[in-house]
């Protein structure tokens, strides 16, 4: 019997229900009004290691990746790293098989010393400097994604035979927010499709360079399985008509996470089913296909700890803010929220969850129910911050980033240390 299901999912004094589907799956209800986060009680978590506090659930973590190995058993999976650059978690993925994606030398750095092996790992970006180039050269990794005419040179030039794929612009529209589609024409990053021809021959022609295969990534927090299927039917019928066999076709992530109550998880089963179909119908010999998931893979898993400060008409502010989760801001996201530590029968009103920061956009979560008599010192967990969050944390204010903290089989750690004044102040050297 897993802990989930010796869990209650319905609190004893009435609190509202765990959402299953955002929550992860060793969450449960402890006596008190407490919730446990993977076998440890999030009261206890919160006091050992301090708010705000980025907790993450290895074993959900693990049970993602296996699920995405599962649906597509002949696939390669690589986390898309800049969801949650951590070497522990990348330890963990590297262990359950996957390959790594990373798009900068830092992210590559972390990986190596996380031990996954170099030929396990890609690197991307529309922009590779020079050092970024050079560190993915001398680490020898598998592939390197390419994305521009500068960079088929600028890369040749370094390399000896290098396996490389090339990013191509599908043209198809994700419906997602603007500023995480990638995929329709006029986009900062690949080639656009009429030009992959001649980058295909650039590439063929250079020494340095050995075509592996093609490109793709159509946007983030995707919902739209039709998406995908247009993207690898036009993929397929590029390496179709491609002079040369290339053994490998890789469709990107952006696969979406439920964030909200009611939201439902993304369709792999659908989406294996219709992509599979499309490149299968397209090519004689199918390709060997790569995916890229990184939200889907850690968004879940995650939940951050927050102390209430201040409580105003409307507004219950924490301690953390628009530094942990720029999400909001950035686009438009939305995220429930709930109490935890104590019960009560208090009436739920509508409140808006608010950080410490000077801006009116420092938001964390809009329009969430919590009971009438929240107050200052109460303690707030709030779920779906495994991605995107830990990465896009910034120093805002001069106030530290918070730790993060890995939990399985009710055992927790520090996976990366919460940032210091010392931390901070140590770059400032005028
Ligand atoms: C090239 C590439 N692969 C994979 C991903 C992972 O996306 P997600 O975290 O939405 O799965 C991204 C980010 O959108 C990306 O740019
Ligand atoms: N940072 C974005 C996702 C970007 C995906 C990276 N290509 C988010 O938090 O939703």
């Amino acid at each position: 019997m897993t802990l989930a299901e010796l869990l209650p999912s319905v609190g004893a004094c009435g609190e509202p229900p765990l959402e299953e589907d955002l929550w992860p799956a060793g969450t449960g209800f402890a006596a008190g009004g407490d919730l446990l986060f993977a076998g440890v009680a999030m009261t206890q978590l919160a006091a050992r290691f301090g708010t705000p506090c980025q907790l993450l659930d290895e074993n959900e973590v693990r049970r993602r990746a296996r699920a995405f190995q599962a649906a597509l058993p002949e696939a390669e999976i690589a986390f898309a790293g800049k969801a949650l650059p951590c070497r522990a978690v990348f330890r963990w993925l590297s262990a359950e098989g996957l390959s790594v994606d990373v798009c900068s030398a830092g992210e590559l750095a972390c990986a190596l010393s996380a031990g996954v092996p170099a030929e396990r790992i890609l690197f991307h970006g529309n922009v590779k400097t020079a050092e970024d180039l050079k560190a993915a050269v001398s680490a020898g990794v598998g592939r390197i994604v390419l994305d521009s005419f500068d960079e088929i040179e600028q890369l040749g030039a370094l390399a000896i035979a290098q396996p490389v794929l090339i990013r191509v612009i599908p043209d198809v529209d994700a419906h997602t927010h603007p500023a995480i589609t990638t995929g329709t024409a006029g986009q900062k990053f690949g080639f656009p499709l009429g030009s992959v021809p001649r980058a295909v021959e650039r590439v063929l022609a250079h020494p340095g360079l050995r075509l592996a295969g093609l490109h793709c990534h159509i946007g983030s927090q995707v919902r739209s399985v039709a998406a995908y299927e247009e993207a690898a039917r036009r993929m397929s019928r590029l390496l179709r008509a491609l002079p040369v066999r290339v053994e490998q076709l890789d469709l990107g992530g952006g696969f979406a996470a439920p964030y909200l109550p009611g939201e439902r998880p993304f369709d792999l089963a659908g989406f294996v089913q219709r992509i599979r179909a499309a490149v299968n119908y397209e090519c004689a010999r199918p390709p060997k296909l790569t995916l890229e998931p990184g939200r889907s893979i850690v968004a879940n898993a995650g939940v951050t700890l927050y102390r209430v400060i201040t409580v105003k008409p409307g507004f219950v502010a924490v301690d953390g803010g628009m530094s942990d989760n720029p999400r909001p801001a950035l686009y438009g996201a939305r995220y429930t929220a709930r109490l935890v530590g104590r019960h009560t029968r208090a009436k739920r009103r509508t409140m808006t969850v608010v950080g410490r920061h000077c801006e009116a956009g420092d938001i964390l979560a809009a329009d969430v129910q919590l009971p009438e008599d929240i107050h200052a010192g109460d303690l707030l967990a709030v779920p779906v911050t495994g991605a995107y969050h830990h990465a896009l944390a910034s120093n805002y204010n001069l106030v530290g980033r918070p730790p993060l903290i890995g939990v399985r089989d009710g055992e927790a750690r520090t996976l990366v240390r919460r940032e210091t004044e010392e931390d901070l102040l140590r770059r400032d050297v005028g």
